[in-house]
C-alpha cells in the first residue's frame, strides 16, 4: 500500500510530465536488506547539506525517518528565514524540503542518486511556524532511473495537503561528486572516513 497519501482534486498521473511516468518494463523498488528499520532516524548524508546537514547554519535541518517499504517521513518547521511573501514560505524552500525528502529514499535503496527532474505542485500556502509533514516513496525503478513521489501536509500527517511532487532520481557513482564538486569540499569529505565509507557502501548495491 502506498504510504504517500494522495490528495487534491485531480489524479496526479493526469498532469505530470511524461518523463515522470515509469516505462512499462519498470520494476518495483526493492528495500535493501540493510536499510534502517521503519521508524529509525536516517541521519544526514552530508553535514553541510542545505537540506539535512547538522553543521549547515543556513539549512533546513530536515530529519527523515525510515518508513515501510521504500518510503520515508520527515518534518519541517517553516521559520521566518524561509519566507517568500510576508508570513508565507518561499516556494523554492518548499521544493528543497521535497527534494531532500525524496533524496532520503537513497538510504532505503542504498544507491547514490541525484535529482534529474522534480515537478512540484504548490496546493496551498504554507504559513511561517507551520510544521510540514512530508512523506516520500519510491514507486518504480528502471535501470538507473528511480521514480518517486512526495507530499507535504500541514500540521499533521493527515493534515491538509499543501505540496505534492513527482521526481526522477538518477543513480550515479560516487565519482559524480568527486568529478563535479569543488576540490576544497571534496578533500574535506574524503578526509572523513565515515563519509567515504557511507558513500562507498551505497555504491555497492547487491
Ligand atoms: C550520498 C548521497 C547523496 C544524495 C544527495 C541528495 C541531495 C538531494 C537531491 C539533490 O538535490 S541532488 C542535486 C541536484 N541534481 C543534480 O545536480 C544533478 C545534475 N544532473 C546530472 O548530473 C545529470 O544530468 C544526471 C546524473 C541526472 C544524468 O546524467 P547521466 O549522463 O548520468 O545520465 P543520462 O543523461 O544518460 O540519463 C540517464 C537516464 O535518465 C534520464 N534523465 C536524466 N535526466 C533527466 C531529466 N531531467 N528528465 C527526464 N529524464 C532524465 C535520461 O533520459 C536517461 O534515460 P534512459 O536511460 O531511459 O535513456
Amino acid at each position: 500500500m502506498s504510504t504517500v497519501p494522495s490528495g487534491g482534486n485531480r489524479p496526479r498521473s493526469a498532469a505530470r510530465s511524461p518523463a515522470l511516468t515509469p516505462p512499462a518494463d519498470a520494476i518495483a523498488p526493492v528495500r535493501h536488506p540493510d536499510a534502517p528499520a521503519p521508524g529509525e532516524l536516517l541521519g544526514s548524508h552530508y553535514a553541510h547539506c542545505f537540506g539535512c546537514g547538522d553543521e549547515q547554519p543556513h539549512g533546513l535541518h530536515l530529519q527523515a525517518r525510515a518508513g515501510e517499504g521504500v518510503s520515508i517521513t520527515a518534518e519541517f518547521t517553516v521559520r521566518p528565514s524561509h519566507q517568500g511573501a510576508p508570513g508565507l514560505a518561499h516556494g523554492g524552500v518548499l521544493a528543497t524540503a521535497l527534494d531532500e525528502s525524496l533524496g532520503a529514499l537513497s538510504w532505503l535503496l542504498r544507491v547514490v542518486a541525484v535529482t534529474g527532474k522534480l515537478e512540484t505542485d504548490f496546493v496551498r500556502p504554507v504559513p511561517v511556524d507551520s510544521v510540514l509533514f512530508l512523506a516520500a516513496e519510491a514507486t518504480a525503478v528502471s535501470g538507473r532511473k528511480i521514480f518517486c513521489s512526495a507530499t507535504g501536509r500541514l500540521g499533521s500527517p493527515e493534515g491538509p495537503l499543501a505540496l505534492r511532487a513527482d521526481a526522477l532520481f538518477v543513480e550515479v557513482k560516487v565519482d559524480h561528486f568527486i568529478d563535479n564538486g569543488r576540490p576544497e569540499e571534496i578533500r574535506a569529505a574524503m578526509a572523513d572516513p565515515d563519509q567515504v565509507r557511507r558513500a562507498r557502501a551505497f555504491e555497492v548495491n547487491p
